[in-house]
């Protein structure tokens, strides 16, 4: 109830210590918050804005590294963007196929998105040469995925362990068109290769074995792309060559930042919540149909379409929480949230399992074994399987210091985690948090008042 529950401690290698001590009167969360803006919308804003002709105008964008990373990489490949100090942002773009051969690595920093989304973009660019990489985290994320895709396609793309780990090299070239069947639900995927189908002269077709987030053939439509979909055969088939032109883009409130204080909400006993202004895409809502089938109480508000996107806003109530399955074509539609919803699973009665998930084992850190670690640190009882958690609830958590392992989604998750343990938690290496939600503890200290 006190302000004093937060504390951060700058440690003298930069890392931030975020502690987070129980009052003697529970919390609860209460009041209106907003998110910011959509990662996944902003990176696609920045990157079709810098391809498009004319000047494009984003409200909302996420000011966090993640976007600051595809920003700065577009800069050095010539578009002129404006500085990233407010949620207002202007591009001039080079119009596609006129990126300029950057002199330096371009840095795609802790970014898979950045730099899958990037590969598509650079490879079909012929006659330039570009070489990118990442911090350490990106450069053990394995990049095959869009690589051997664009290898198809005629790309010449150079790197470690058969050409699969950042740095990359790449040599741009004129691609040919693909059908491409993904063995992977994976919106990175198609996005780089639909991008990749921008320059290229015919169909260029991506199937998916299950419907991935879709933002980029909204917004690649948007900008004037020929793109059509068929949801049945979970396709997506661009037509090349593409103009693009210019837009004025309105990202909405991210439903992966929401999803923290959705599941706060519903954990923290006496709480309601409003998170104004979500983007609830029907590619991203997986997480309100799992906290549904574990009885959270959920209600979505003044429901509207802004800038070609689903928004509304969501209220949650805290209530008693049960065991549920997830698994199978629910998870790409919550892949990001699953950390979360592991935290969800502690405060539920019985056994809740999450399968057909092993993805999640190459994002910014395993997230399986990390997750399983720290709140096992915590008194949970959680056991790692291949490809998800088996997770028994009903056991309290004890606060005690854990770690981020500098993964933003795994410090936002340990941090409400701890607003229902007991004593004092100390996450380590908090500051991850940036990279998707730059003012994550400021919005937690407002909710607890
Ligand atoms: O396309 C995107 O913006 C994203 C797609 C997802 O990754 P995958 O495509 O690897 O599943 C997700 O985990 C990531 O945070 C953002
Ligand atoms: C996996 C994530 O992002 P990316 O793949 O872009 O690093 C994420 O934001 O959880």
């Amino acid at each position: 109830m006190s302000a004093s529950v937060i504390t951060v401690e700058t440690q003298e290698d930069l890392s931030h210590k975020l502690i987070i001590q129980q009052p003697a009167v529970g919390l609860s969360l209460q009041g209106s918050i907003r998110v910011p803006g959509d990662k996944s919308i902003s990176h696609r804003a920045l990157m079709l804005g810098a391809l498009a002709q004319g000047e494009t105008e984003i409200q909302g964008l996420l000011l966090g590294e993640d976007p600051r990373s595809t920003a700065s990489c577009f800069q050095a490949l010539g578009a002129e963007i404006s500085e990233l100090n407010t949620e207002l942002v202007r591009i001039k773009g080079i119009g596609l196929g006129n990126l300029q051969e950057p002199v330096d690595v371009l840095n795609a920093g802790n970014s898979g998105t950045t730099l899958r989304l990037m590969l598509g973009i650079l490879a079909s660019h012929s006659g330039r040469f570009f070489t990118v990489t990442g911090d350490s985290s990106l450069r053990s994320r394995p990049m095959s995925r869009v690589v051997k895709p664009l290898q198809q396609m005629g790309a010449q793309i150079w790197g470690r362990k058969g050409n699969s780990l950042a740095p990359l090299a790449i040599q741009g070239q004129v691609l040919k068109p693909t059908h491409y069947n993904s063995p992977i639900a994976s919106a990175q995927v198609k996005s780089c290769i639909l991008l990749a189908g921008l320059l290229t002269e015919g169909q260029t077709t991506v199937i998916e074995p299950a419907i991935s987030r879709d933002h980029s053939e909204r917004m690649l439509r948007a900008f004037g792309a020929d793109l059509t979909t068929d949801p049945e055969a979970k396709s997506v088939t661009i037509n090349g060559p593409a103009q693009l032109f210019g837009q004025k883009v309105i990202v909405p409130g991210d439903i992966s930042s929401a999803a923290f204080w959705l599941v706060a909400g519903a954990i923290v006993p006496g709480s309601e919540l409003v998170i104004e202004n979500v983007g609830v895409n029907p590619t991203r809502t997986g997480i309100l149909e799992a906290l549904d089938l574990m009885g959270a109480d959920i209600q979505l508000e003044n429901q509207r379409e802004v800038a070609g996107e689903p928004v509304a806003d969501l209220r949650v109530r805290s209530s008693r929480l049960k065991s549920c399955t997830i698994a199978g074509e629910i998870i790409p539609r919550l892949i990001d949230e699953i950390p979360i919803l592991a935290v969800a699973a502690v405060f539920a009665e019985g056994t809740t399992i999450i399968r057909d998930a092993e993805e999640l084992r190459v994002k910014e850190s395993d997230r399986i074994a990390v997750m399983a670690q720290q709140l096992h640190k915590m008194g949970a009882k959680v056991t790692e399987l291949p490809d998800g958690m088996e997770i028994t609830g009903g056991t309290p958590l004890a606060g005690t210091d854990v770690d981020s392992h500098t993964d933003h989604r795994i410090a936002m998750s340990l941090a409400i985690a701890a607003l229902v343990a007991t004593g004092i938690t100390t996450i380590h290496r908090a500051e991850a948090a940036a990279i998707s939600y730059p003012n994550f503890t400021a919005t937690l200290q407002q909710a607890i008042g």
